[in-house]
């Protein structure tokens, strides 16, 4: 687990970061990062970084979308805390995100319907509805929900606190909506964006709706303000090596840096 602060005064655990369910040799898991103790943002499988006794520190987890490498821990998360924990954990999400969970995943076949178990009473799982530029609070951070551009209904999340503003733009490709939604957030200390493929591959990138270099440069074209650091995540496993020497040999971002 890589614990960052460097810079960014808010308390965040990188537990995964990659663009491929497996073949990255460091093993990082995919998209999942924790925010202080009690929130996790997605909740792919680098959530089984954390330990049990971490785990059920866990009270909030914010979704991207529904994407198997942005879920897949989180039905066994949710069984680790059976008899552990005395509130549901709160699982906040898109409307659409959070009917694909139910039909798909917590429907007794796949996995218990958790927001039923062990009682309708006193359920393990609670699912709350997010909508873009909907913000809400959680502990001591102000989060706000805005449009991202990817191939199931996904959204990105704004992340305040007193001293910094961290923005996750979860899975997106390049998209006026996306400059828009950056812009209307006005400073960013740190932007984590997506850089899935290299720009060789920009037909697969605009196909399933992620990034390459050159769209994020079109990206940061369009924004007022650039943010202070810029964090690219999200990279595909099997293009792992040319995007890293794509990148480093571009050099145009502004204090940027490739997790992990
Ligand atoms: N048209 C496509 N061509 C190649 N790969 C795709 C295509 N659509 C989806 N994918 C892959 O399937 C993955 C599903 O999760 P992601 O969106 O992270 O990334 C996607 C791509 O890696």
């Amino acid at each position: 687990m890589q614990h960052v602060s460097g810079g960014l005064a808010m308390d965040i655990d990188i537990l995964g970061c990659s663009g491929g369910v497996s073949g990255n040799p460091r093993n990082t898991g995919t998209t999942c990062f924790r925010l202080g103790e009690h929130i996790l943002l997605d909740a792919g499988s680098g959530l089984s970084k954390l330990d049990l006794g971490e785990q059920r520190k866990i009270t909030d987890v914010l979704l991207s979308h529904a994407h198997m490498d942005h879920i897949s821990d989180l039905p066994g998360f949710l069984a680790n805390l059976f008899d552990h924990i005395q509130a549901p954990v709160r699982v906040h999400a898109l409307n659409e995100t959070i009917e694909v969970l139910k039909d798909c995943i917590f429907n007794y076949q796949i996995w218990p319907d958790f927001t039923q178990v062990p009682s309708p009473e006193k359920p393990l799982l609670e699912f709350v509805v997010v909508e873009p530029w909907q913000s809400f609070k959680l502990y001591n951070y102000d989060i706000t929900p805005f449009f991202v551009e990817h191939s199931v209904p996904t959204t990105g999340y704004a992340i305040k606190d007193a001293h910094s503003h961290l923005v996750f733009s979860a899975d997106t490709t390049y998209s006026q909506a996306l400059s828009d939604s950056l812009n209307r957030l006005g400073h960013i200390d740190t932007l984590i964006v997506e850089c899935a493929f290299p720009d060789s591959k920009l037909d697969i990138a605009q196909t399933s709706k992620h990034m390459t270099p050159s769209l994020i440069q079109m990206m940061l074209d369009d924004l007022e303000e650039q943010p202070k650091k810029i964090w690219i995540t999200h990279i595909k496993p099997a293009y792992e090596k040319q995007l890293r020497h794509d990148l480093r040999s571009k050099g145009e971002f502004h204090h940027w840096r490739v997790l992990p």
